[in-house]
């Protein structure tokens, strides 16, 4: 479903960030990706979601030479992708409800038939209490798994999420971690990147490791 053949990627005059990145993350599959601090996973996920494009290499996303799409269409095929950034990037002016949905209505769909599954997946990301608030409200842990929630309320055919459990507490961790295992058996390929080995330990998943700009992988 994405393969990357000899990637490469600089910033600018700079050095390269990534090097020589060959591989493919099959349709429904479960990997994390890891490394030090520094070592280019943020990247590597502005890669998969194509708002970065490489220095050098092939990227095909769904079958498509990135190089090639015209870019009126990479909002398209972003649709087929959630993604959980770092900074979060929740509309401010949106409720909470209303930035989960937004995939949805971005859709078309007919919010009679989506309601009640928005409110069901706040709930379970213990947010039940805070349907009706504006994110400036939240704390740094709330707007996160708004913005799991979000990324997942549409079953995406893949899935990226950079740190998604870095604002949260154990407990909650292992809740966040069921919710991608669980989209992940209803076919998404999930990408999870992170530094915590003990979220890690808990799945039998590949992964990915980055270490100066290149990668191993350990299936
Ligand atoms: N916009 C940018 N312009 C120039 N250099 C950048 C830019 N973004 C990242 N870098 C550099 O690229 C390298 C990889 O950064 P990246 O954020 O991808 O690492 P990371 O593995 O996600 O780190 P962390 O775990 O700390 O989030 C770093 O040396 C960083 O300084």
């Amino acid at each position: 479903m994405i393969h990357f053949e000899n990637v490469g990627l600089r910033y600018g005059m700079g050095p390269e960030v990534l090097r020589d990145l060959t591989f493919d993350i099959p349709k429904g599959s479960f990997q994390f990706l890891t490394g030090p601090s520094g070592a280019g996973k943020t990247t590597l996920m502005r890669l998969l979601f194509m708002s970065l494009k490489p220095t050098r290499g092939l990227i095909r996303m769904f079958g498509r030479d990135i190089a090639v799409i015209p870019g009126e269409e990479l909002p398209l095929l972003r649709r087929r992708i959630g993604i959980v950034f770092q900074d979060f990037r929740l509309l401010d002016h949106m409720t909470t409800y209303e930035n989960v949905a937004l995939p949805l209505r971005v859709r078309g769909k007919d919010e009679a038939s989506y309601r009640s599954d928005v409110i069901e997946l706040l709930k379970w990301v213990g947010l039940g209490e805070r349907i009706n608030v504006l994110p400036p409200v939240l704390s740094g842990g709330e707007k996160q798994r708004v913005a799991i929630a979000r990324a997942l309320i549409d079953q995406p055919e893949v899935l990226l999420a950079d740190e998604p459990t870095g604002n949260v507490d154990p407990p909650m961790a292992r809740r966040l971690l069921n919710l991608f295992t669980e989209l992940n058996r209803l076919g998404t390929a999930v990408v999870i990147a992170t530094h915590d080995l003990t979220l890690m330990d808990r799945v039998d998943a590949r992964r990915m490791i980055l270490t100066g700009g290149r990668l191993d992988i350990h299936d």
